[in-house]
């Protein structure tokens, strides 16, 4: 398929849409899908999720177009630290995804549709178990609690020491609430990545560490204008892309002036298969600063009526 570079203008960019079967459920997804591009300056992605609107989508498209198109800043560093992302599994396959990561540190999914408190405690324990007391663990709620819920949950959790809570609770407001009434740092991450303007988001009493999704926020040059803006240290996290994807959380954690965390870009282990016979994949919980060349496209090309859904989402993206 051949689509439009911008609204009609420049040249055409190919396009390959591709579909991948994940190997645990994870923001209730159990596969995913979405476009890459190929322009002058290499392969991007797009592949926004199905919850999210045209409009919202939008920045995503930007994001790849900027890979495709222009490139990205020069990197002030050549490898970037990352987590192991453990989904709301038991305690066993946490205890095993994490030893067979490679990682110091560890990003786990609590507060998940259908977990207990006492689940999230285990996968937690096990995950420290895991890692030793010199790991890190990070955990991500997604928004799930109310304040007083995250107050009991992570005081809870932090019996197993946590580097930060990610997205605890939903607005502003509760995250500066909760962020007085607790001992954890707080992380930001949808009330930046889903704002209308993620540089006028006040985290000033709300937050410690601000979460950078490349696509959420329209690029790689856009990132870095939101971590600016906020003046706080920040995590590049990634959206579930593919190595094409991660390709760009990988340039914005490389061009980031300061990176203190390890970066949650070492999700495409949750694939059961990668559009790059040499995924972005972390070795020693590292991930080198490369852009991968898509050569298994073939094989994780989308069927037809997926890559029909995402022909009419790529139009709507691009019309003014
Ligand atoms: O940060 C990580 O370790 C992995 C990325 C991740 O958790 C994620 C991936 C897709 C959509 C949302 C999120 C999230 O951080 O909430
Ligand atoms: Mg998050």
């Amino acid at each position: 398929m051949i689509v439009p570079a911008a609204g009609g203008a420049g040249a055409a960019l190919e396009a390959h849409v591709y579909r991948v079967r994940l190997r645990n459920r994870f923001r209730g997804l159990d596969v995913r899908d979405g476009v890459l591009v190929r322009g002058p300056a290499g392969w991007g992605e797009f592949s926004p999720f199905w919850d999210y609107d045209v409009a919202e989508s939008r920045r995503w498209w930007a994001s790849a177009h900027e890979a495709a198109v222009l490139g990205w800043p020069d990197p002030v560093r050549g490898t970037v630290p990352v987590n192991v992302t453990v989904p709301a599994v038991g305690p066993e396959r946490a205890h095993e995804i994490v030893a067979a990561s490679g990682c110091r540190t560890a990003k786990v999914k609590v507060a998940d549709p259908g977990q207990a408190a006492a689940d999230d405690l285990a996968r937690v324990e096990a995950v420290r178990d895991a890692l030793g007391p010199a790991g890190a663990i990070r955990v991500d709620a997604n928004a799930a609690w109310d304040v007083d819920t995250a107050a009991d949950r992570l005081t809870a959790l932090d019996r197993f020491d946590l580097e930060y809570a990610e997205q605890p609770v939903a607005t502003v407001e509760e995250l500066a609430a909760l962020r007085r009434r607790v001992d954890v740092r707080i992380a930001a991450d949808e009330v930046v990545r889903r704002a209308p303007d993620p540089r006028r988001v006040d985290l000033r009493e709300a937050a410690d560490v601000v979460v950078l999704k490349v696509q959420p926020l329209g690029g790689v040059r856009a990132a870095l204008e939101v971590a600016e803006a906020h003046g706080l240290p920040c995590v590049v996290s990634s959206a579930l892309e593919s190595s094409v994807g991660i390709a760009a959380g990988v340039a914005l954690a490389a061009a980031l002036p300061e990176l203190p965390f390890a970066c949650g870009l070492a999700t495409v282990a949750l694939f059961t298969a990668d559009v790059a016979s040499e995924p972005l994949l972390p070795v020693d919980g590292a991930l080198p600063v490369t852009r991968p060349v898509p050569d298994r496209l073939a094989q994780t090309a989308a069927d037809a009526e997926t890559e029909r859904r995402w022909r009419e989402r790529l139009s709507a993206v691009q019309a003014p």
